[in-house]
């Protein structure tokens, strides 16, 4: 029992996974601790020697040699230890940020992402080294290295003093011990996970984040944003500082108490030793060794151990907390085989996407987004998903993906269910653009494929999506780079199209656009759309859209409300069918208005 919970305990985590991390440096760092670890409780014991070989006249060589071996050891230890403990610092970092792409890459789902209560172990584990909480790794090694060092050889001194007495050891560490346990208290602020804690940390990280960061730059200059932010940033940082003042402030009552325990106990050794020494019952060289000893042993004083400690172990004990929860939140499972169960036969082709009874809750909620929803998505064909905000299209949408599981119901490709096809392949059969797709900060060859390919293809893909007139490939798309550049909202949506196209071009044969055209204008929209329909004519593909004029072009619709499918049809059927297709349709294809390159109004009488 003892046993499994000095494993647990977080210093415990902190050096074992710090020893597995980086076995050889380590070993030179434990090497280089015991070495100075061991200084202090040496130089009593030589200054003890070199002090009787004084007294009794005779040779001083060797223990001024040793003395000088030791004082020499004493002046480069801890700066060697410094270095490598940096070293080590940034290897564990290293280490430990490793390991918390893996937990976040290695499940297929993305559940694990979106879990509120993950946020704060995810919040340590990610940014312990940018130095907000408490020193980065690198420099918190010294602190550690420093305070183990202090209680180590405060050990090592008072252990020297079993050579006086039994009692005289035990009684320094229990003195010693006691001030290190009362002052801990002060020292580590143990309740920085509290709500109150947690909530201030998120706000301030937050107005911090927003006022910093281009993206909300507009709108908080446009909405007066800017005074509220930096109060809201004062505020919450300045209730962090006094929950952590509160909590680590020196406790008056703490100190007076170890201040006594230390006294009376040192007060008493060497007031024996004394006596001893005056009654000739010690030499001098004895004398002056335990008297060494017992000023040595007063290291164990408080040192800041815990607070070191604390801080550096942090991070691990988060990530230890995260991985396999981060695991269980994010894996698919996949059935097991039934007897007789063959693996399903490669694939070839644009597929049929059939829907049947899919259920579907977002982990942590209990409110189907999809209910019972059935739909079958003909091979080769193109498909549009329409329907009011949160109906539940990019949902469909993240189930075809894999990126979760129905909780009933199966998603069946050609026949197959979605969860026995191997998933890797099925992701490199499916081309998608999302509505939040991601604009890379990455040459405009490795936007339109980050996995490498010919220039030809890519530049055909850009000529697709109209966009091959934006840059070079080798253009940054960023302006932070050197020659990089940054492009609007549409050329962006064309250049997300393009990497659609190009994995289409390399063999995807099932498309997803999520609203692929929002940011384009009227004409662009309609042209590039039916170019997009011309690349991908092979495949099934599958629009979400709420623009009729793009929607309209595809060979079947479906309208989806309050996560079930109520209508299906070709454009022309449901306009027919008068029913809620045809109301959406007409909202927007009421006649509007734009200017053309001129500046002349042109007027679209429908969609
Ligand atoms: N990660 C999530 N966790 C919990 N609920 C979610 C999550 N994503 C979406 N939802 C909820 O699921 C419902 C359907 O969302 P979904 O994004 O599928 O709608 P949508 O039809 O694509 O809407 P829009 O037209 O606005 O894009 C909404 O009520 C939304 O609040």
């Amino acid at each position: 029992m003892a046993r499994t919970q000095l494993t647990q305990r977080p210093s415990w985590r902190f050096f074992v996974t710090m020893t597995r991390a980086v076995p050889g440096l380590s070993a030179v760092w434990w090497a280089l601790l015991a070495l100075r670890s061991l200084l202090p409780a040496a130089l009593a014991v030589c200054t003890g020697w070199l002090v009787g070989a004084v007294a009794a006249g005779s040779d001083l060589t060797t223990p001024l040699t040793a003395f000088g071996i030791l004082f020499v050891a004493a002046q480069v230890a801890p700066p060697l230890h410094q270095v490598i403990g940096t070293l080590l610092g940034h290897r564990l970092s290293n280490e430990l940020n490793e390991r918390l792409l893996t937990a976040t890459l290695e499940p297929d789902g993305i559940g694990h992402l979106e879990r509120g209560d993950l946020s704060n172990d995810l919040t340590t584990a990610r940014d312990f080294d940018l130095g907000m909480t408490g020193p980065p790794m690198f420099i918190n090694m010294d602190f550690v290295a420093g305070s183990v060092v202090l209680l180590l050889a405060g050990v090592a001194s008072a252990l020297v003093l079993f050579g006086y007495s039994w009692w005289a050891p035990l009684l320094l560490l229990a003195a010693w011990g006691s001030t290190h346990w009362l002052l801990r208290e002060s020292g580590v602020w143990r309740d920085r996970n509290t709500d109150e804690v947690k909530s201030a940390r998120r706000h301030t990280d937050y107005a911090y984040t927003l006022a910093t960061e281009p993206a909300a730059a507009k709108e908080v200059r446009l909405f007066g944003f800017d005074d509220w932010l930096l109060e809201r940033f004062r505020t919450n940082r300045l209730r962090l500082h006094e929950l952590q003042y509160a909590a680590t402030r020196l406790r008056e009552r703490s100190l007076l108490g170890a201040l006594v325990i230390v006294l009376c106990a040192n007060g008493f050794l060497l007031f024996m030793i004394a006596r001893d020494a005056y009654a000739g019952a010690l030499t001098l060289q004895q004398t002056v060794t335990f008297a060494g000893a017992a000023f040595g042993a007063s290291l164990i004083a408080f040192g800041g151990l815990s607070w070191a400690m604390d801080v550096a172990s942090a991070p691990v004990m988060a990530l230890e907390a995260l991985e396999p929860e981060m695991h269980a939140a994010g894996s698919l499972v996949t059935p097991a085989p039934r007897p007789g169960d063959r693996s399903p036969p490669p694939r070839r082709g644009a597929p049929e996407i059939r829907f049947e009874k899919v259920t579907f809750a977002y982990p942590g909620t209990d409110r189907p987004v999809l209910r019972d929803f059935d739909l079958t998505i003909p091979a080769g064909s193109s498909f549009a998903i329409v329907g009011i905000n949160g109906a539940g299209k990019t949902t469909i949408a993240k189930l075809l993906c894999r990126l979760y599981d129905p909780q009933a119901g199966a998603i069946r490709i050609d026949g197959v269910d979605l969860r026995e096809l191997p998933i890797a392949q099925w992701r490199s059969e499916l081309a998608a653009v999302f509505q939040d797709f991601v604009r890379y900060e990455l040459p405009l060859r490795d936007n339109v494929m980050p996995l490498g390919g010919e220039d030809a293809a890519a530049s055909a893909a850009l000529a697709a999506a109209g966009a091959d007139r934006l840059a070079g490939l080798d253009t940054p798309m960023a302006k932070g780079y050197p020659g990089g550049i940054d492009v609007s909202g549409g050329q962006w949506q064309r250049i997300a199209l393009a990497r659609a196209i190009a994995k289409v071009e390399a063999g995807a044969d099932v498309v997803l656009l999520d609203e692929p055209t929002a940011m384009l204008d009227v004409r662009g929209e309609a042209e590039i759309f039916s170019r997009v329909l011309d690349a991908t004519a092979h495949a099934t593909t599958i629009l979400i859209s709420h623009r009729f004029s793009t929607v309209r072009q595809v060979d079947h619709i479906c309208v989806v409300e309050e996560g079930r499918a109520v209508e299906v049809g070709s454009h022309d059927e449901l306009v027919a069918l008068g029913g809620r297709y045809r109301t959406m349709y007409d909202v927007q294809a009421s006649r509007f208005v734009e200017l053309d390159d001129e500046g002349e109004e042109v007027v679209y009488e429908s969609l």
